[in-house]
């Protein structure tokens, strides 16, 4: 049943309470209610996504974040790499969480990701192998909206076409697609074409892959919660923020944590719920932290200066937070076919919204890009004589290209004419660590966050070669015609000193921060869970969402996080059993 706000619950104990309906937190609280002897309530800060209709529509998740009524509206620290640049930091705040307000592309990782994983925390459960069978739980292969023939833009072997989130390729052809596979022809060496980047070599530019079937979004709302939402063991509970665990007992010297304080809003009413198994935190990179933190499980001085009394000292909480930068980079093009004028004119968002009503089609239906590049530095680049290579493996980025048939730049408004062509970059394997603590015990306090981006020189390095090979690929025979010229500060860039001055004054990030709760194994000096996603030091508490990955994958962020939240629930049903 969904409740509108904590006020309504008629019952205050279940079996497992999930803090969070993320792309974390739905697929638990799908996944544990599938067994019926078992209890669930999710509760979930934010409001429903099937209150705001845009979410539902592709193209217009651009204007569902930032500053919005969907979002948490975080706003970073000054970030030195940036020129002291303070940046919006979307994350949803709505049933699906930040899978409702997203861009959609969809990816796994590399194989080298989840083998990392399984390194780090000694448990071979996390190994890229044994990980593909929740792929398959996750995806749901469908054709793309303009039904297109697909042969050659993938392998159909390698996906899931049972799962619980629709997934296909871009379904609106564009003029740009044509032109960057050309250049994978014409400059193969440097720019190769990969047949299929969810097979474990991500290396290489092909066709992306969108969380959206029938021309919808599908969210982990829409895959996951929809489907259960008619269980009688399940609860849902909207506009209700969790503010505190609190202490229940001790098993052994640990704390038990089965309370959690939760509210509708800043001096509503407070309702304390218990789990009788465990508290599941789902709420994000940021947010799960921040309720550790809030909780007295951090680090002891940080939390003295916020107000908090501490329970168990982690100094990892809130730390390692990493992420990747985004820049993009954009050129005046010869062709009015571009999405720009379908967001800024309004008769032509009407037609295509009234074709999107219709049958799901157009533009409004479409993915922001149809074509990835995932590429990695020379091996004799010259940074490699100071900083070890961080990726994860030769199967991996170090930073990747998207190609997207408008003008995307997040940190300046979009002009009122002119049509483009945008070569985003993301830093894929950043060397630079960041964090996120709370200032108060105030939990509608806003924590510091700092994602502190492009802070070494191997992030900067990558950056500017990036820019450099974003050149040399739209130099190609392939955009002869179509481009015209660099725009927003790219054309005055010639040396290595003037481009590492544009990254710095135009980087942003694309919203994939992981790391700040990371796995790590059992008795390890460092970390905040272990590898069965249980809190360390305590007793009652799992964290299933984003920030448990050790490092950020070479994926955007949603699919791998899904993977995770399968197995983690998979190991949570494992170890049920019913409590008086
Ligand atoms: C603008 C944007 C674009 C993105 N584009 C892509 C993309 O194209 N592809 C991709 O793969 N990834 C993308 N991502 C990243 C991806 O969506 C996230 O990495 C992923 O959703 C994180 O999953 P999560 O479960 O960790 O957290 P979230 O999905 O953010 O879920 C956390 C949930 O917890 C809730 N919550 C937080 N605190 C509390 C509390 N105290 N009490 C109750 N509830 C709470 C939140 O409201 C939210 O619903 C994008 C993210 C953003 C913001």
């Amino acid at each position: 049943k969904l409740y509108q706000n904590p006020s309504e619950l008629v019952k205050t104990t279940y079996d497992y309470i999930v803090v969070g309906a993320g792309a974390g937190g739905a697929v638990v609280a799908a996944r544990l209610s599938e067994d019926p002897r078992i209890s669930v309530l999710l509760v979930e800060a934010g409001i429903s996504n099937e209150a705001v209709p845009p979410v539902a529509i592709p193209l217009m998740g651009l204007s569902l974040t930032p500053n919005t009524m969907l979002d948490w509206n975080y706003t970073t620290t000054p970030q030195p790499g940036l020129n002291n640049r303070a940046i919006a930091y979307p994350r949803g705040r709505v049933l699906g969480g930040s899978t409702s307000v997203n861009y959609m592309v969809y990816m796994r990782g590399s194989s080298d990701d989840f083998d990392r994983y399984a390194s780090v925390t000694g448990d071979s459960g996390w190994k890229w192998d044994n990980m593909q069978q929740y792929a398959r739980k996750n995806e749901k292969l469908v054709a793309p909206g303009d039904q297109h023939d697909t042969t050659g833009e993938f392998n159909p072997s390698l996906h899931g076409t049972s799962g619980a989130i629709s997934v296909s390729l871009g379904g609106n052809p564009t003029p740009v697609d044509s032109r960057v596979i050309a250049t994978t022809q014409e400059l193969a060496s440097e720019f190769p074409f990969n047949s299929d980047m969810v097979g474990g070599d991500v290396l290489g530019i092909g066709w992306a892959f969108a969380s959206i079937g029938n021309g919808t979004r599908s969210s982990s709302a829409v895959g996951y919660l929809a489907p259960a939402a008619g269980r009688p063991n399940l609860d849902i509970v909207i506009n209700a923020q969790a503010t505190k665990l609190e202490v229940t007992g001790k098993v052994g010297n640990v704390p038990s944590f089965r309370r959690v304080l939760v509210t509708e809003k800043a001096g509503a009413a407070v309702r304390a719920l218990t789990a009788k198994n465990e508290i599941v935190l789902s709420a994000g990179t940021f947010g799960t932290p921040a309720l550790l933190q809030l909780s007295g499980i951090g680090d002891r001085t940080e939390l003295r200066e916020a107000g908090v009394a501490t329970v168990v000292h982690n100094p990892s909480v809130g730390k390692n937070m990493s992420d990747h930068a985004l820049l993009p980079n954009v050129w005046n093009v010869n062709n009015s076919d571009t999405y720009d004028s379908v967001l800024r004119n309004p008769d032509e968002f009407n037609t295509s919204l009234a074709q999107w009503t219709k049958d799901k089609t157009g533009p409004l239906g479409s993915h922001i890009t149809n074509n990835l590049g995932w590429l990695r530095l020379p091996k004799t680049a010259s940074i490699f004589k100071t900083t070890p290579d961080p990726s994860a493996g030769p199967k991996s980025s170090h930073y990747e290209m998207i190609f997207v048939n408008m003008r995307v730049n997040p940190n300046t408004p979009a002009p009122s004419t002119g049509n483009f062509m945008s070569v985003v970059l993301a830093l894929i394997s950043p060397t630079s660590r960041g964090s996120i603590k709370i200032t108060s015990s105030n939990p509608f306090a806003k924590p510091l966050i700092n994602p502190n981006l492009v802070a070494t020189d191997f992030d900067i390095f990558t950056l500017v070669e990036a820019v450099k090979a974003a050149k040399r690929f739209v130099a190609a025979k392939a955009w002869n015609g179509y481009i015209k010229d660099a725009v927003g500060g790219l054309e005055t860039t010639n040396t290595d000193k003037e481009i590492e001055a544009y990254v710095r004054e135009n980087t942003n990030t694309i919203w994939h921060a992981v790391g700040t709760a990371m796995m790590s194994a059992k008795g390890a000096s460092y970390g905040v869970v272990d590898p069965d996603l249980k809190v360390k030091g305590v007793d009652g508490l799992r964290v299933v969402d984003g920030s448990v990955l050790p490092f950020v994958p070479n994926a955007h962020t949603e699919g791998p996080i899904y993977l995770i939240a399968e197995r983690g629930a998979d190991l949570i049903k494992k170890d049920f059993r019913p409590r008086a």
